[in-house]
């Protein structure tokens, strides 16, 4: 089993704290939804582990297995087994969707991929993800739709096997049939040496792909923890209850999420 321990993690954008204290453990075997309002950290947090450099790391620790992520650089940090599913998958003109792929393979393993076997599994995984085969030949993401794009995200992840998937609103932009294909591919990864953390505003994600572990997280702090009540309440009542609850974190005990029970209720008051 891995285990990816994030603890108390302050995170400022050009001087503006966004992360205002985040701890959060994920092993493999593990599903974790990540929800929350708009604006209020989900995406920096998942930018901030892969090692965005805009993203400035003013207090915490995150470690994978016992190594320090906060010393290793961006593509040490894939090598190691983490991986971001973009919200918005940058378009780079002039860069082959599969040589890029390819090149991203490698650069995970100590020997080269054999091409035969590159493009066998290229095509297994674009057959499953049932993509326009075309979409390989062409610049990565140039022209993409906001559901290829999304789709090209996942091709990434099923080729390179990471330990620790981050996705950020990986369903923005899927069809609804897109979106049970992205899901089926999710739940394929699934395993006791694959763990993940989703971003969503939506309760169909969670349907098709249910979490392990539900985590709200407002104005920067992950405020509530729990299960698949979270998202069923947030799904009806939208975040005002939550916010209704007050938080205010003075000490580090207080910083702890609270954790509901099965009815919604507080079990474990701050
Ligand atoms: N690159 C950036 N430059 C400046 N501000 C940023 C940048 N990235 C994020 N922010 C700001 O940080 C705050 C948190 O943004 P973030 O994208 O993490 O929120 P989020 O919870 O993922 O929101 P959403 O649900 O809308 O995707 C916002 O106020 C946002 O404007």
């Amino acid at each position: 089993m891995s285990t990816l321990k994030i603890e108390n993690l302050h995170v400022s954008i050009d001087d503006r704290e966004i992360l205002k204290g985040i701890d959060l453990t994920i092993n493999t075997g593990e599903i974790h939804a990540l929800m929350g309002p708009n604006g209020n950290g989900k995406s920096t947090l998942l930018s901030a582990i892969m090692g965005n450099p805009k993203y400035q790391v003013t207090k915490g620790s995150i470690y994978l297995d016992g190594q320090n992520v906060l010393e290793m650089t961006v593509d040490e940090r894939s090598k190691a087994g983490i991986f971001l599913g973009m919200q918005y998958p940058q378009e780079i003109p002039g860069v082959v969707t599969s040589d890029f792929l390819r090149a991203a393979l490698n650069a995970h393993q100590e020997k080269p991929v054999s091409l035969f076997k590159f493009i066998k599994e290229l095509d297994k995984n674009i057959a499953d993800l049932k993509m326009d085969e075309n979409l390989a030949h062409r610049y990565l993401n140039e022209g993409f739709s906001g559901g290829e794009k999304k789709r090209n995200e996942i091709l990434q992840m099923k080729l390179l096997k990471p330990k620790f998937a981050l996705l950020d609103e990986i369903d923005s932009g899927l069809d609804v049939d897109a979106l049970k294909i992205v899901s089926e591919a999710i739940n394929d990864m699934k395993s006791e040496s694959f763990g993940c953390v989703m971003v969503s505003h939506y309760e169909r994600l969670f349907e098709l792909v249910p979490p392990t572990h539900v985590h709200i997280l407002v104005d920067g702090k992950i405020v509530l923890s729990g299960g698949q009540e979270l998202i069923d309440r947030i799904d009806k009542e939208g975040y005002r209850w939550v916010k209704e609850l007050g938080f205010e974190f003075e000490t580090e005990e207080e910083r702890q999420p609270i954790v509901l029970g099965s009815c919604g209720n507080k079990v474990k008051a701050k």
